[in-house]
C-alpha cells in the first residue's frame, strides 16, 4: 500500500530547548488504522501535534501524500486532507451540536449543509441532539460530536488523540466501533490510545513510542504478540 503519511526523524517540543519528540519516524499507509502506543510523557500527543501543524518541529520531515507539511500551518495542512481531534477541549461548550459542526465546516463553509447532514446520518445520537448545547452530551456523546466537526472537511487522514479518554467501557467500545466505520469508509486513521490493548485490536499496524523516538512499528497483531510489549503496555 501506498504511504498517505511519511515521518522521518520528526523533532520538536513546546519550547525551543525541550525536546519532547526526539528524531520519531513512521509511516502510515492509505487506508489503514495506524495505533501510537507507549509509556505517558513518552511524546505520542506532542508528535500529533506536530504532524497537524499546532506545533512547529525543529527537525525532520512530514510529508502527506505527496506534499511536504512540516512547518505549515494547521489550516494549510487542513486543507491538504488532514483532521486532528485533540485530548480535551474539542468541542465548543455553550454552542449547539449544529454549531460546532459549523466551526467544524471552517474551510469550505459553503458545503455546512450537505457535510452536517452526511454526518448526522453516520451519527444518529448527534441528529437527535442538534439543537442541544455540547456541554449537555454524555462524554461518548461528545467524543462522537468532536470527530464530527474533524470530518466536516472530509479528511484523508485523521489524526485521534485519546478518544477514548475518561468514556465507560460501553461508550469506549461504540467510539472504536464508529472508528472501524469509519476507517471501511475510506478515512485513513492515526490514533494515539492508552486503551492499548483495545486500540490495536482494530488496528492494522502499530508503532511504539519511547522518549521521543519510535522503538517498534509493525503489524498490530504481531505486537499484541509480542511478550515484551505485553509486558511493558498491554498489562502483560
Ligand atoms: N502544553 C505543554 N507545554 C509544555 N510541556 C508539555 C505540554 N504538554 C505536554 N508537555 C510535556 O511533554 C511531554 C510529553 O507529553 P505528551 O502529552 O506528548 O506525552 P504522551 O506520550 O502523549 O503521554 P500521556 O499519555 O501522558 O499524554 C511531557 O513531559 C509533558 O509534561
Amino acid at each position: 500500500m501506498t504511504a498517505l503519511l511519511t515521518v522521518e526523524g520528526l523533532r520538536g517540543g513546546y519550547v525551543a530547548a525541550d525536546e519532547i519528540v526526539r528524531g520519531a519516524s513512521l509511516s502510515v499507509a492509505s487506508g489503514e488504522i495506524m495505533s501510537l502506543i507507549g509509556p505517558n510523557g513518552a511524546g505520542k500527543s506532542t508528535l500529533l501535534k506536530l504532524v497537524a501543524g499546532l506545533l512547529k518541529p525543529s527537525g525532520g520531515r512530514v510529508v502527506l501524500q505527496d506534499a511536504e507539511i512540516a512547518g505549515l500551518p494547521a489550516t494549510a495542512i487542513g486543507r491538504l486532507g488532514l483532521s486532528f481531534v485533540p485530548q480535551e477541549h474539542n468541542v465548543f461548550g455553550s454552542m449547539t451540536v449544529r454549531e460546532n459542526l459549523e466551526m467544524g465546516a471552517y474551510l469550505e463553509p459553503a458545503r455546512v449543509r450537505e457535510r452536517a447532514e452526511g454526518l448526522f446520518a453516520r451519527f444518529p445520537v448527534l441528529a437527535q441532539k442538534r439543537r442541544a448545547q455540547a456541554r449537555t452530551l454524555s462524554g461518548g456523546q461528545r467524543q462522537m460530536l468532536a470527530m464530527a466537526m474533524a470530518l466536516m472537511t472530509a479528511p484523508r487522514l485523521l489524526l485521534l488523540d485519546e478518544p477514548s479518554a475518561g468514556l465507560s467501557p460501553k461508550a469506549a467500545e461504540e467510539l472504536f466501533a464508529t472508528i472501524v466505520d469509519l476507517n471501511r469508509d475510506g478515512v485513513t486513521i492515526l490514533m494515539v490510545e492508552q486503551n492499548a490493548m483495545e486500540a490495536l485490536t482494530i488496528s492494522t499496524r502499530a508503532c511504539v513510542l519511547v522518549l521521543g523516538q519510535v522503538v517498534r512499528q509493525g503489524a498490530a497483531s504481531a505486537l499484541m504478540a509480542d511478550p515484551s510489549v505485553r509486558d511493558l503496555f498491554l498489562g502483560g
